[in-house]
């Protein structure tokens, strides 16, 4: 269990971050700890089999990714402990290995959106988002990216550095920044945390502005998600928690100082309605987000309607 408790206060401290990263994260952990869960009672199997499930989903309530990953990972239809057992560590290294060639796919269907000579926008640090302009660029193509500095955690500072090791033409703005620089942008394409069943895109904070700058401008606002992180119980009515993160995340407690009774908001995530997106390039095609109720349907199915 120590060490399944060790990958949940990384992902909770965001020292695994990103929202495929922590699903893959959360379903190794599973993985490890069914592989060395040792019991002969099948009922005892199942409650601590749910309790890792439980202690996995709660660290991040945002990106549905991770309550999918778990789910999809750490499901099974056994009576004995070693079948599901074998059945979990199945399931769980087919999630870890779909999620890897998950990335390729959306790298090569996106990358198919960008021209030679393209300038995009990029938000935070997203490896979906990244996978499509590096295939682009490894296609010949001639890329420019303008990467938003992302506070509080500045996720950027990871961008420009996955983007200049690749050899990609490279700014670095500030958030602030964003719609002054829209009118030199061809294509906004950023991750997703989780995708409701209205198309509605959950992202890093900011992420609608982005959008809101790129309609003004007429520029193509792109989302680069994994079919796991479209959300199943949005179906059913359920509303995505915004995760709000510690305040000092924004401002230390020493440089309040003397101002205790100032209120912090830090709010991780924000919503970016459908009708600011003009594709969502998955592994499965490049749909608009109207089509989020059929992602949902055929690939993550009814069985998920409980979670997420
Ligand atoms: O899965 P990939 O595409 O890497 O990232 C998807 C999203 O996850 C990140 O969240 P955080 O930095 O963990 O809060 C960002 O919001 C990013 O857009």
């Amino acid at each position: 269990m120590q060490q399944l408790l060790d990958t949940a206060e990384k992902i909770r401290t965001m020292e695994i971050r990103g929202a495929g990263r922590i699903a893959a994260a959360a379903a190794k952990a599973l993985r490890d700890y069914v592989e060395t869960l040792e019991t002969s009672s099948f009922e005892e199997f199942v409650a601590k089999v749910e309790k890792a499930k439980s202690v996995l989903i709660e660290t991040r309530p945002t990106a549905v990714s991770l309550p999918n990953a778990v789910m999809l990972a750490g499901s099974y239809n056994a009576e004995t402990v070693e079948e599901a057992r074998s059945q979990i560590l199945d399931n769980a290294t087919e999630f870890i290995r779909n999620a890897d060639t998950a990335l390729d796919s959306i790298g090569e269907i996106g990358a198919k959106r960008l021209r030679d000579g393209d300038t995009v926008m990029t938000h935070c640090n997203s490896h979906a988002a990244l996978a499509i302009i590096k295939t682009a660029h490894n296609q010949g193509k001639r890329i420019k990216v303008y990467a938003t500095e992302s506070r509080p955690r500045r996720q950027g500072f990871i961008t420009i550095k996955e983007l200049s090791d690749a050899g990609i033409d490279t700014t670095l703005i500030v958030d602030s920044a964003v719609r002054y620089t829209m009118k030199n942008v061809d294509t906004v394409i950023v991750g997703a945390d989780s995708i409701t069943v209205n198309g509605a895109l959950v992202n890093k904070i900011g992420t609608s502005q982005l959008a809101l700058a790129a309609h003004e401008a007429r520029v193509n606002f792109i989302s680069a998600a994994e079919t796991y992180k479209f959300s199943p119980s949005t179906l059913f009515g359920d509303l995505v928690e915004i995760e709000e993160r510690d305040p000092e995340e924004v401002i230390s407690k020493d440089k309040l100082g003397d101002m205790p009774d100032v209120k912090i908001s830090n709010p991780a995530f924000d919503v970016t309605p459908s009708e600011y997106i003009d594709l969502i390039v998955t592994e499965a095609g490049a749909f608009p987000p109207q089509m989020a109720y059929v992602i949902i349907k055929e690939h993550l199915g009814w069985k998920l309607d409980k979670i997420g």
